[in-house]
């Protein structure tokens, strides 16, 4: 079985000598294709190292990554950013528009930057599921925070990218505005089968995926499947209550 994200004994560790660091202990899991994954745990507990290593974005210092059916060991930056072109999309919390391009120039962005020609038809559909064929000629700092991240999410959709990685997408928004843009990212991932992977710590943000993976220093402790907010958020407060294991 071949997962689209695929990790096996990955370890990430920062410095070297007394200083040093281990952001990951050794992390072997693979992402199912079409599943929405959200990763929680403690501050320091390795999610954002978990996130960029899987993305290819960051090196394991032992372990393989395997993307989209590729063994990133030995790539180099020229093959990991034209895979990851290829295959990966990306939303972040700061949204990461270009603030002189219209929305739909920052849609099809990743799509220019790959040398492909845009599916017109297909981009006006995915302006449209994300709720801004109004506003198509806008530019970032013309929209509010929760249209700049629809632009985001369309600009993920615009590529059919197999895979999401979402980094605290929605830690910029107002509540209300947070809930739709996950629902939008699920149901519009979900229409297209993407894989997600969604790091946060909001129990609510998480309750919208299918699982959740909770990491404590640098491992995945357990795993919860049909989260709810409240299950999410007692499994946090568990693990933040247990003492360090030596
Ligand atoms: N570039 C770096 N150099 C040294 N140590 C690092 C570096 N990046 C992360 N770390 C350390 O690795 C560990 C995991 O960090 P990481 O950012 O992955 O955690 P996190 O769970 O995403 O935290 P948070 O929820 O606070 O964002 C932490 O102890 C952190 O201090």
């Amino acid at each position: 079985m071949n997962a689209p994200v695929q990790l096996t004994d990955v370890q990430k560790v920062y410095g070297t000598g007394p200083g040093a660091v281990t952001a990951l202990g050794g992390i072997t899991y693979g992402f199912t294709e079409g599943s929405f994954t959200a990763v929680m745990g403690p501050s320091g507990s390795g999610k954002s190292t978990l996130l960029h290593c899987a993305a290819g974005l960051d090196t394991p210092s032992s372990g393989q990554v395997t993307l989209a059916g590729q063994s990133l060991l030995g790539l180099d930056e020229t093959a990991l950013t034209e895979l990851r072109r290829e295959h990966v999309a990306f939303v972040f919390q700061s949204f990461n528009l270009m603030p002189a391009l219209t929305v739909r120039q920052n849609v099809v962005l990743p799509l220019t930057l790959a040398g492909k020609s845009p599916d017109e038809s297909w981009v006006h559909e995915v302006i449209s599921r994300v709720g801004l064929a109004e506003r198509v000629s806008h530019r970032p700092s013309e929209l509010s925070g929760g249209q700049q991240q629809r632009v985001a999410i369309a600009r993920a959709l615009a590529g059919r990218a197999a895979i999401t990685f979402a980094d605290e997408p929605t830690g910029a928004l107002d509540t209300v505005t947070a809930l739709e843009v996950l629902a939008l990212l699920r149901d519009q991932s979900r229409a297209l089968g993407q894989t997600i992977v969604m790091v946060t710590h909001d129990p609510v943000a998480a309750s919208y995926a299918d699982r959740v993976l909770f990491l404590v220093d640098g491992r995945i402790v357990s795993e919860s499947t049909h989260p709810t907010p409240e299950t999410v958020a007692a499994e946090l407060a568990h693990l933040s209550l247990s003492p360090a294991t030596p």
